[in-house]
């Protein structure tokens, strides 16, 4: 497996208090790495120590295989980055504030810059000043400057933060494209879920500093199937039918009077009606999920949005 970015026992303090604790993450390459977590648990600092912004108080960060130092200029030239709102000159137009940028950073070339506004999909700007753009133009052309330079290495922090929910999408589609079509490895962070569980391909779990869960989304997706729960008086019984009768292997004996059946592609009405047939008295059959959302508040302790 290649990885981008591994921390090793990364921490950061800040006067005297911990911040980031013993985070051990492994971005692979090519994935969509979402960093969730509730406000103030540590995402944007561990991005910053990532991106050079800030320096770890304990452990080590190894980037594209490398274990980064201050002079990591090779790694750094590799990965870009948009922290908090991206920052323009208002009253300049986008592709010259790409201008001015590309100048900045020693690299140039005016096809690139309009190849970036393309790929971002801003049109029809022409002579607009930044000022008059939404917050999901200046999104789309923070996200232009990031990639202008063809980093391999996207940190983006809460890039969604404050968009309506077209503008939810309209990142989200581009992202996934960035990802898909230029191989780009994505790190974006969010304290929402459900705006990191549609895109992410693995997702780290924050909670006050510490990296609590890290996890495919496959995974997760299988852990939290939708099951099919029999309450009856005859487990072994049902359990025959279940298996002989209905040739369903998928499903567990939770207890004397319990039974769980996974991904079956039966519904529940088919499993009620064959068990009916043979006579098994059912105290009750339903249909339920366990939902994301409950799996990572009980990962966070319960609170709100994340
Ligand atoms: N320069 C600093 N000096 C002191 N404390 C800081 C500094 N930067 C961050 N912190 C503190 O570190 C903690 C983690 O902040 P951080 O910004 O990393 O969290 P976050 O998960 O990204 O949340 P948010 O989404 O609110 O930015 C917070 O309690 C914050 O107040």
């Amino acid at each position: 497996m290649e990885y981008i970015v591994r921390t090793h026992d990364l921490g950061k303090r800040f006067n005297g208090s911990n911040v980031v604790s013993n985070v051990n993450m492994n971005i692979k390459k090519g994935e969509i790495y979402g960093l969730l977590g509730p406000n103030g648990s540590g995402k944007s600092t561990i991005m910053k120590m990532i991106l050079n912004l800030l320096k770890p108080s304990q452990g080590a960060i190894e980037v594209f295989s490398e274990t980064l130092t201050n002079k990591s200029y090779e790694i750094f030239k590799r990965m870009n980055a948009i922290i908090e709102y991206p920052i323009f000159y208002e009253k300049l137009t986008a592709e010259d504030n790409l201008d001015m940028h590309c100048e900045y950073m020693g690299y140039y070339n005016k096809q690139d810059i309009k190849n970036a506004l393309d790929l971002v999909n801003l049109k029809n700007i022409n002579n607009k000043a930044v000022k008059n753009f939404s917050l999901g133009m200046k999104q789309r052309l923070g996200i232009a400057r990031a990639v202008i330079t063809k980093p391999e290495l996207l940190i983006l922090d809460e890039p969604v933060n404050g968009l309506d929910p077209v503008g939810i999408i309209e990142i989200r589609d581009l992202l996934e494209m960035l990802n898909k079509e230029y191989g780009i490895t994505i790190l974006i962070s969010s304290h929402i879920l459900a705006e990191i569980e549609q895109i992410a391909d693995t997702i780290g779990v924050m909670n006050n500093g510490y990296l609590v869960e890290e996890v495919s989304m496959d995974s997760i997706r299988e852990n939290n199937a939708e099951y099919i729960e029999i309450e009856t008086d005859d487990v072994q019984k049902t359990v025959y039918i279940i298996d002989s009768e209905l040739n369903i292997q998928n499903f567990k004996v939770l207890d004397m009077n319990k039974i769980r059946i996974y991904e079956t592609g039966m519904s529940q009405n088919q499993i009620y009606k064959k068990l009916m047939e043979n006579d098994i008295s059912i105290t009750s059959i339903n249909t339920k999920t366990a939902s994301l959302e409950d799996y990572f508040l009980s990962l966070i302790g319960g609170e709100k949005n994340a």
